[in-house]
């Protein structure tokens, strides 16, 4: 088990968003690191900066200063390596659901009939089976939000990154999204990293961090991650 290997670390890393007064810093300097087999919780209300730190660490953002690297991560910044569950699905319209979570792969190059099989084998991940051959207008809140993380979980990556991933739906939806992607994670061997406002949903994670003014709080660890070894004293944050 690679559970101390690191995938993602921030290093004072902070994002601002405009120019002069109107500047508005996202992410003060966070320090943190990502290892292989965590699975961590970012709690913190709305506009804390907890989706920049998330788009920082999937490259999707630069930071303005501080610096983000993937030590674990063959490329930097890294293809497909981190996995990004956006809050809504945003699924296309047009495409079965089995056709949506091939789309990535089919986009990056991969044959037609080898990503549907891909596909196919995430939306089992995802306990999304049936669903397969319905349109997105077919499927509910959670049932999307599972083939959104099929669409995800398709391009096997090493960290999944799930940005609000409950917030459209009730609590017990909310729930079993979070079991899904525990599970699928557990499968994949992945690295897992949850935003949420709920507490209910962080507690579900091994590990709590929060974000307050854009600012990351130290860490409470609820419990030692499952197969890792003990965490060493001063992790950050
Ligand atoms: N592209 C952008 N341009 C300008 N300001 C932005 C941009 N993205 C985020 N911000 C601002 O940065 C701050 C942090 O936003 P962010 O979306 O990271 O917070 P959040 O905790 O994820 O909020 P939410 O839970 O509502 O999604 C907010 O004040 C927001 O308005």
């Amino acid at each position: 088990m690679t559970g101390q290997e690191v995938l993602v670390r921030c290093e004072d890393a902070a994002r601002t968003f405009g120019r002069g007064p109107t500047a508005v810093v996202a992410v003060h300097g966070a320090t943190c690191q990502i290892r292989a087999g965590d699975r961590i919780a970012i709690a913190g209300p709305s506009g804390s900066g907890k989706s920049t730190l998330l788009h920082l660490m999937a490259a999707l953002e630069k930071p303005t200063s501080g610096q983000v690297t993937w030590p674990g991560l063959s490329q930097r910044p890294p293809a497909g390596a981190i996995g990004v569950v956006f809050q809504g699905p945003s699924l296309i319209p047009a495409l079965t659901a089995v056709e949506n979570a091939a789309l990535p792969l089919v986009l990056a190059g991969v044959a037609d009939s080898a990503a549907q099989l891909r596909a196919a084998h995430a939306l089992a991940l995802v306990d999304a089976t049936d669903l397969a051959n319905r349109l997105p207008e077919e499927l509910s809140g959670g049932q999307a939000q599972r083939v959104a993380i099929a669409r995800v979980l398709a391009l096997g990556p090493r960290l999944v990154l799930a940005d609000e991933p409950t917030g459209q739906l009730d609590r017990t939806t909310g729930q079993h999204i979070i079991d899904v992607l525990l599970t699928a994670a557990d499968e994949l061997g992945a690295a897992l990293v949850v935003t949420t406002h709920d507490p209910t949903v962080a507690q579900r994670l091994t590990e709590q961090w929060a974000m307050h003014e854009g600012r990351l709080v130290p860490a409470s660890t609820a419990r030692p991650p499952a197969g890792t070894e003990p965490r060493q004293k001063g992790r950050t944050p």
